[in-house]
């Protein structure tokens, strides 16, 4: 009976062993992909991406993938229509984008199933160097609690060499750590040849003096940790680091009557990975814009119809235009003709000719600020989740995306339990941290490619693409096992809290509005049963 158990034991551990494998094939694709954001595309990048589709194709096939093995020879499929001697045109970025999307949406769920940070594909890990290996152990602990992949890197080499395999999300380091060299000293080695800073955190028994902090900054230092301070904002940071790696590549919407000016802007904008969209016909534009939905507009200021002030100055007057960004791109060398530009609602002005790698810059500063500015505007302020609103709004989307693909979406509603007494007993502060709790464990334990919002008060929900119900069912089921184990720190002591939830899967057809009064039913029975379970609405 033993050698068995051993048998399946060691069938389980090769599977496991050949799924990672898959894994790390799917991951070196996708950072692939994500290279041609941060590096000019260059001739040989097809070249690499031909060769690592061509390794996860095979292996997703020898290990029985079929799913990735689909998408993989769908990606195929597009990347056959590249013209492999220039980059990639809008369409095929939106294509392949949407692919590589829907390749981290698989390979998520594919995770080691016993791993805590289970959804984190594009893994980076945080390291922890600090001597103590009490602290080092707690510090782990408290980041693996909410699915932060942490590793411990218990001296200077080990650390350096794991820097060297791969560039962590984060160091928590001792700021004396190992006398010899220091934790300043060894952070900077590390910087060395880093374009981005890798954030560090000083571990550090006392109050850090301004010099400490200062000298901190220097070498990438985002704040301090001592062993008192719960590592609960140092976490929420890194979390927000951790999805900052959103997929999605910019929309520019380029406005020029001249064809060959507006190709030539988009050329150098697509070897960066961004779409775009030209607009020959100024008048035109609103059904552009609510179209292609841009992340900001390139306008040349002198077009037949009408100028680019004009047509700026009309965008500023319509609530719904008013926030997208708009660079000025023009021969006009008149510093007076350039400022009364921007001060009807330009937000930034280049002269032709611009040089790429000034348009890139310029454009791919505009685009990240504007969507973080949309992100503070959309997130609710307790917990940095969607709000109400917007994740109504973002349903709508993912429906639609789930029409046109053809593939399952689920809807999860989630409500904590008893929560009123939480408050009674503890005060609301106490309240308020079990909720900001709950939404960091939501943002660490669910894919990247799940949508969460705040629905209000103690509600939750959860939109999870490409998920049938009972995958959805076994998730919330998952999470709630795991926040059910969080303690949640209340003075001197911790409290623990659980969940209710209700689950629907989107029928074809189906109004958002059902479908979610689908999901409540399911929630409410889920409460009426006794609490701390999950239910899934019957079609
Ligand atoms: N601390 C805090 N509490 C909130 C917030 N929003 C809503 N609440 C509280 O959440 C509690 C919800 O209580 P009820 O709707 O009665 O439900 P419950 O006590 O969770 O009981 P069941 O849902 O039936 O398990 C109320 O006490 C609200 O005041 C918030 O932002 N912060």
């Amino acid at each position: 009976m033993k050698e068995i158990a051993d048998d399946k034991e060691r069938v389980k551990e090769l599977q496991m062993h050949f799924g990672r494998r898959v894994i790390s094939d799917a991951r070196a694709l996708v950072e692939q992909w994500f290279s041609l954001r941060e590096q000019h595309w260059q001739a040989d990048w097809y070249h690499q991406f031909s060769s690592k589709l061509q390794r996860l194709e095979k292996s997703a096939q020898r290990y029985e993938q079929p799913n990735l093995a689909r998408i993989a020879a769908d990606i195929r499929g597009i990347f056959e229509q590249c013209d492999m001697a220039r980059a990639p045109k809008s369409q095929m970025i939106a294509a392949l984008a949407d692919h590589i999307s829907q390749l981290t949406q698989v390979a998520a769920r594919h995770t080691d199933p016993n791993s805590t940070a289970k959804l984190a594909f594009i893994r980076q890990d945080v390291y922890v160097a600090i001597a103590d290996a009490e602290m080092a152990e707690s510090v782990l602990q408290q980041l693996e609690s909410f699915g932060i992949h942490a590793e411990i890197t218990a001296d200077p080499d080990s650390l350096q060499r794991a820097r060297a395999y791969r560039r962590p999300l984060a160091v928590v380091i001792d700021f004396n750590f190992f006398a010899h060299e220091g934790g300043l000293a060894l952070m900077e080695r590390l910087q060395h040849d880093q374009q981005r800073k890798i954030p560090a955190i000083f571990y550090l028994r006392e109050e850090p003096s301004m010099a400490q902090r200062l000298a901190a900054i220097r070498v990438g230092g985002q704040g301090f940790i001592n062993n008192d301070v719960s590592l609960m904002r140092t976490v929420e940071k890194l979390e927000r680091d951790a999805h900052s790696r959103v997929p999605d590549p910019y929309r520019v919407l380029i406005v020029d009557d001249s064809k060959t000016q507006s190709m030539h802007a988009a050329q150098i904008l697509n070897a960066v990975g961004i779409i775009t969209e030209a607009v020959f016909d100024p008048l035109t534009l609103f059904e552009h814009i609510d179209d292609f939905q841009p992340d900001m507009i390139l306008m040349d200021m002198y077009m037949p119809q009408c100028n680019g002030v004009e047509l700026a100055t009309v965008l500023r007057q319509l609530p719904q235009y008013d926030r997208i960004p708009i660079i000025f791109l023009s021969a006009e060398e008149d510093v007076a003709k350039q400022m009364a530009a921007m001060a009807e609602g330009g937000d930034d002005f280049l002269t032709k000719p611009v040089r790429p790698e000034i348009l890139v810059a310029t454009v791919q500063h505009r685009c990240k600020r504007n969507r973080a500015m949309r992100t503070w505007m959309e997130r609710d302020s307790l917990t940095g989740l969607y709000d109400h609103s917007h994740i109504l709004q973002r349903l709508q989307a993912e429906l639609h995306r789930a029409e046109r693909q053809k593939t399952h979406l689920s809807f999860a509603m989630i409500d904590l339990d008893k929560f009123k007494a939480v408050n009674d007993t503890y005060g609301h502060p106490a309240g308020d941290r079990v909720l900001k709790n709950l939404s960091l464990l939501l943002r660490q334990r669910l894919r990247k490619t799940d949508i969460i919002g705040r629905y209000g008060g103690e509600e939750f929900v959860v939109i999870l693409p490409e998920t049938d119900a009972e995958h959805a069912r076994q998730v919330m089921t998952e999470l709630l096992h795991a926040f059910k184990d969080v303690r949640h720190p209340v003075g001197e002591k911790d409290i623990q809290c659980s969940f209710s939830s209700g689950v629907a899967q989107w029928i074809p057809g189906e109004a958002a509005s059902d479908l979610s009064v689908r999901a409540d039913t399911a929630l409410y029975a889920a409460k009426e049963q006794g609490r701390s379970r999950v239910e899934v609405s019957q079609p």
